[in-house]
């Protein structure tokens, strides 16, 4: 077994010898090796190889931050913002954040999003965003610049290293496919990632669709290059208790052809700008889904077309234990 610390407990756990692993990494961890405290954080996060402990996570995650650990810092950042395994403060994750960027360009270059951004003390957005109706049935709304060219490329940057081919709940076995109705590759910005510029912009998705930021599915980028697209759908699940009841989509970049959004029903085809975002209803007053809320991303012809989207559940939901449950 190899000396390096860090190589054994990798070894043990690719190997399967949790129980070891965990004995290396405990063992390191009170000799105050940060790699150590971050490593168990992120498997008591995850909960894969151990039974999934969020109190506890956190716990190891402020001794390697206290060691010194940069990634460690952010990821402590985004945890006590949304409130994972203690008690959600923005401001906390404020004074945290600015602590994190006097050392660490990363965490500056948040800071420095944030400042350009009109907050609450809770984060949330101080000013109401004007939208104009682009039809009624489905209702369909567009905001023009939601997210400034900054903001829309921070949040493709955070996506770039996730991106992988999208997947689609199969009707069938009710698992996670590839599936040729969507052939983008696509990237889940789930609790872990989400950075106070994304919680930022997620409670102003939030705030424009007259929601709460916990109905929100984890903010999700595709990326579509050349022949990619999203073929007609829907966005409500067949089988659930807490429905997709809205959609926003916001628009990344400019700089490629095609790609239109379009709602055959109703007649509409939207062009994207970078920035601007729509908002639709995918569900009747009576909660079921709305066939004329049925829509496409055609296939893009030259370039590539990023955007976010966020599905909207009827009622809140923990975000580690997902929409579906309870
Ligand atoms: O790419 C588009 O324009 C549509 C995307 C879409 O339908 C979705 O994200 O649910
Ligand atoms: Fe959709």
């Amino acid at each position: 077994m190899s000396t390096d610390p860090k190589q054994e407990w990798d070894a043990l756990l690719a190997a399967n010898r949790t129980a070891e692993a965990l004995a290396v990494l405990e063992q390191q961890a009170r000799t105050g090796n940060a790699p150590a405290c971050f490593r168990l954080a992120g498997l008591y996060l995850i909960g894969a190889v151990v039974p999934r402990d969020l109190p506890l996570a956190r716990e190891f995650l402020r001794r390697a931050v206290r060691i010194g650990h940069v990634d460690a810092a952010l990821l402590d950042v985004a945890l006590t913002a949304n409130g994972t395994g203690g008690p959600a403060s923005w401001p906390t994750a404020r004074a945290l954040l600015d602590q994190a960027a006097r050392s660490d360009p990363v965490a500056a270059a948040q800071r420095n999003l944030l400042a350009e951004m009109d907050l609450t003390v809770d984060g949330r957005p101080v000013r109401r965003r004007l939208s104009m109706a682009l039809a009624k049935t489905p209702r369909i709304l567009r905001f023009e610049r939601l997210f400034t060219p900054a903001e829309c490329a921070h949040v493709a940057r955070t996506a770039t290293d996730l991106l992988e081919p999208a997947m689609i709940v199969d009707p069938v076995t009710g698992r996670d496919a590839v599936n040729p109705i969507r052939t983008s590759d696509a990237a889940v910005i789930g609790p872990a990632r989400e950075d106070l510029v994304i919680r930022a912009l997620n409670h102003r998705i939030a705030a424009i669709s007259g929601t709460e930021t916990d109905q929100g599915e984890a903010l999700t980028v595709l990326r579509y290059r050349p022949g990619q697209q999203y073929r007609q759908h829907l966005d409500t699940i067949g089988q659930t208790r807490n429905q997709r009841v809205l959609t926003v989509i916001v628009y990344l970049n400019d700089g490629f052809t095609g790609g239109e959004t379009v709602f055959a029903k109703a007649g509409l085809t939207i062009r994207p700008r970078a920035g601007d975002a729509i908002l639709f209803a995918n569900t009747t007053a009576n909660g079921m889904p709305d066939p004329t809320a049925q829509h496409a991303g055609l296939p893009v012809a030259q370039g590539a077309k990023w955007i976010a989207t966020r599905w909207i559940r009827a009622r809140a939901f923990d975000p580690w234990i997902g929409p579906e449950a309870a």
